[in-house]
């Protein structure tokens, strides 16, 4: 081995920050697993987060809200050890940190010691304030995640496009503050309208991170399965596909299976 991880320069909260000052986009993609974090980190990803999509995504529950604490650093610490060069954030995982600043704490600090990563990210703005600060005094670094926050789905009723109206538009605009204000070192806006990223993106020091939010994000967030075309049901507008895995990968098994029925495979050279 020529390069040790020590040759690599790893990206920080500071390189995330230093992005947006000198007008360079932050590319940033979902990760669940070991394999598909080498990919992600060696392609050049910037950011990658371990999200509590993996509800979805990998455990194929209808929301985000089954899964827990322990699954997600299962996830997380397999991403770790597959990352060289991104940063790493985990997803709180609904339940873990909305009861109190000290519960808050000790989930952050769990994800911390147990998996690796290197960043925590949280949705809500003034109602879960304490507790980001109580993670924040911690010297763990938070990033926040403001508009469609999926955790709420039940509160909300549909996963539409959020802060449309004035009233809720201006209480994103304040709870970005005062993310900000409290020492969060970015913000994930999700499924909010173009001109809102805009505005808030534009009066924010630290960088934004859209999915669904257009393209003056600072930033730009996607899952992993959604972007190589691997789900196949989920194509909400936001969403663009670079590749149909779902295709190559279906015609790869059914080849494999009439190798097997055909008596193909294995043939004498792979044989012992
Ligand atoms: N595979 C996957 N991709 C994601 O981006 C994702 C997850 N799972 N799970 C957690 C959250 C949920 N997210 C979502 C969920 C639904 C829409 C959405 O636009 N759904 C409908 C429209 C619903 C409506 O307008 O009421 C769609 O067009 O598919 C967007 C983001 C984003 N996250
Ligand atoms: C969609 C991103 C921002 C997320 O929170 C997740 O994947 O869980
Ligand atoms: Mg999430």
């Amino acid at each position: 081995m020529s390069v040790h991880n020590s040759d690599i320069k790893r990206v920080t909260t500071h390189t995330i920050q230093e992005l947006k000052n000198k007008g360079e986009k932050i590319s940033a993609l979902t990760a669940y697993d070991y394999s598909m974090a080498q990919v992600v980190d060696a392609a050049g990803v910037e950011l990658i987060l371990v999200g509590d999509s993996a509800s979805n995504v990998m455990a194929g529950h209808e929301t985000t809200l089954p899964i827990t604490l322990d699954q997600m650093i299962y996830h997380a610490s397999s991403v770790v050890r597959g990352v060289k060069r991104a940063l790493v954030v985990v997803d709180l995982p609904f339940g873990s940190y909305q009861g109190n600043s000290t519960e808050a704490l000790r989930s952050a600090i769990r994800i911390m010691k147990e998996s690796g990563a290197h960043a925590v990210k949280m949705e809500g703005g003034l109602e879960i304030k304490e507790s980001i600060m109580r993670i924040l005094s911690a010297g763990v670094p938070v990033m926040g995640h403001l508009g469609l926050t999926p955790q709420s789905i039940y509160k909300f009723g549909t996963y539409a496009v959020r802060a449309k109206e004035e009233a809720e538009a201006q209480k994103l605009i304040d709870d970005a503050h005062m993310l900000e204000s409290i020492g969060c070192f970015g913000i994930v806006l999700e499924k909010i309208p173009a001109a809102l990223t805009k505005t808030v993106s534009e009066s924010l020091v630290i960088p934004t991170i859209g999915i669904g939010a257009g393209p003056d994000a600072d930033g730009q967030i996607l899952v992993i399965h959604d972007l190589l075309g691997i789900t196949n049901e989920f194509k909400p507008r936001f969403l663009r596909r670079y590749a149909d895995l779902h295709k190559i990968m279906t015609e790869a098994i059914a080849h494999y299976v009439d190798d097997v029925k055909i008596r193909d495979f294995p043939n004498e050279k792979e044989a012992y």
